[in-house]
């Protein structure tokens, strides 16, 4: 398998180059060359299988020759031996015809351990074949930086940096981050907002001195392994409910765009989806976009949901690579307009493509405290304020109620217990592996929304290492 970049000037890699990579040389983000395909029967095949059959068949075509198949299966066997629930990723069913998948039984209770698992395993597979080192930067609201330092504290050839936005995660969140003790961990609060950690991370990427110096790789979902991984859990749910005979209609709380994209993804290879739904806070640019066709941005606003408090999301450039017609010229021009002026230009024709197959829907915060409070009641599941937005629009914006729908439960409600609270009166309490999580000492450093700050923290601790 070979990966493109979105903006057409990087050079073509194969699967470990990539996941090593992180964003491509030229600003762009890597994609399979070509989407391979599960045929009618290789879906057929897979029903009854376990979550971890199906995970090593759906995602072998993307590093053969890289991973021999018997160590690619025991690597995926080991990512999921440690979550907490036989099916790993279980579907529940809500209604008569609604399903949650519950992601979130892994280490630290959010979805992003169903590819960060996989990823700290590959990184180490890959480091040791090649006898490297990385340090790795990662940005994030709140989730994936637990799940990315969780997948690589302790492991000898990562130093990883997780910027964090000062305060603008939860209590939990942050605490499952800064009480990691580790020596390759270093957690980082800056002052600033999410988008601005997303920002510090891909000007460290366009630096080539500096990436090249320090060796840089991402576990956010720019690097196109966190996108593998959550494929497999579209065709988990596409094979249970029916497929190939009967399609499924998902919908995601969206905020990076990458857990929608690999259902985009899953559909590319030949699994039905009927709609995708995404579901924002009242950061709603994703939603304005498949309105009405304005995807501008505004001011980030905090809200109860605070990993989709985002306002640029990266993933977004994977889609408009194939809405563009995978022209990385175009790409690239597009982008740099949206950055220069804060709205992306877009063609009527191509919107439409979008907007045909992707539906938004918004829920501010009152709207999302009433949503847990009506799921509640409806069906005596307590779930966190973005799995509450991802149902409410799946019902909203549904398009054929006959569609089996499934809604993505990406953290568990015990990652913000004070919504949840607020909204059922009942405080959800962590599992007992996080059970003394409030008494744990914390290690983080508060720095300035300045490249040169954290690539000067980068680099102190870099030859600290070195002169060890
Ligand atoms: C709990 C939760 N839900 C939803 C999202 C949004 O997912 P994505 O960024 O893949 O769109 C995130 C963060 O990424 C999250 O942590
Ligand atoms: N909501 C995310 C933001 C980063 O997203 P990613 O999927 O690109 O890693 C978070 O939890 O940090």
């Amino acid at each position: 398998m070979k990966y493109v970049s979105t903006r057409g000037k990087a050079p073509e890699l194969n699967f470990d180059e990539v996941l090593l990579t992180g964003l491509a040389r030229d600003g762009g983000l890597y994609v399979p060359a070509a989407w391979p395909k599960l045929t009618e029967d290789d879906l057929r095949e897979m029903r009854g299988l376990s979550y971890e059959e199906i995970a090593a068949r759906v995602m072998y075509p993307f590093v053969e020759g890289c991973i021999p198949e018997d160590d690619f299966a025991h690597l995926v066997a080991d990512a999921y031996a440690g979550f907490d629930h036989d099916a790993t990723c279980p579907l529940k069913q809500l209604d008569s015809n609604t399903w949650v998948m519950e992601l979130f039984h892994g280490p630290t209770l959010a979805f992003k351990d169903v590819a960060l698992q996989l990823l700290g395993r590959l990184f180490d597979y890959v480091l040791k074949k090649q006898g490297k080192r990385v340090t790795i930067a990662g940005a994030t609201s709140g989730d994936t930086g637990s799940a990315a330092i969780e997948a690589c504290r302790d492991r000898e050839a990562i130093d990883i940096f997780i910027l964090h936005p000062h305060n603008r995660t939860s209590e939990v969140q942050r605490r499952q981050m800064t009480s990691v003790l580790s020596m390759n961990v270093h957690n980082v609060a800056v002052e600033g907002t999410f988008d601005d950690c997303q920002d510090l991370v891909k000007a460290m990427f366009n630096d080539l001195s500096f990436r090249d110096e320090v060796n840089l790789s991402a576990v956010n979902s720019i690097n196109w392994a966190r996108i593998m991984a959550q494929i497999v859990y579209y065709v988990y749910a596409g094979v249970s409910l029916g497929a190939p005979e009967r399609g499924i209609t998902v919908s995601v709380p969206t905020g990076n765009f990458g857990n929608i994209f690999a259902a985009y993804a899953a559909r590319e290879m030949g699994l039905p989806i009927d709609q995708f739904i995404v579901g924002s806070n009242s950061n709603d640019i994703l939603t304005r976009f498949l309105s009405d066709n304005d995807m501008s941005m505004k001011q980030v606003s905090p809200s109860l949901s605070p990993s989709m408090d985002i306002q640029v999301s990266s993933n977004f450039e994977r889609l408009l690579f194939d809405l563009l017609d995978r022209d990385g010229e175009e790409v690239e021009e597009t982008m740099q307009q949206f950055r220069a002026s804060g709205k992306m230009p877009m063609e009527e024709d191509r919107w439409r493509r979008a907007a045909k197959d992707f539906t938004g829907h918004c829920l501010d915060d009152n709207e999302t405290l009433a949503a847990i409070g009506a799921i509640h009641e409806s069906s005596g599941e307590l779930v966190d304020p973005h799995t509450a937005v991802g149902i409410i629009a799946g019902w909203t914006q549904r398009k054929d109620p006959a569609s089996p729908l499934v809604c993505m439960a990406t953290a568990h409600p015990a990652k913000f217990p004070d919504a949840v609270e607020e909204a059922t009166g009942i405080r959800p309490a962590l599992p007992n592996k996080l059970a003394d999580l409030f008494d744990r000492e914390e290690r983080f450093e508060v720095l300035p929304n300045s490249v040169d700050a954290i690539q000067t923290r980068i680099r102190k601790s870099n030859s600290a290492g070195s002169a060890e």
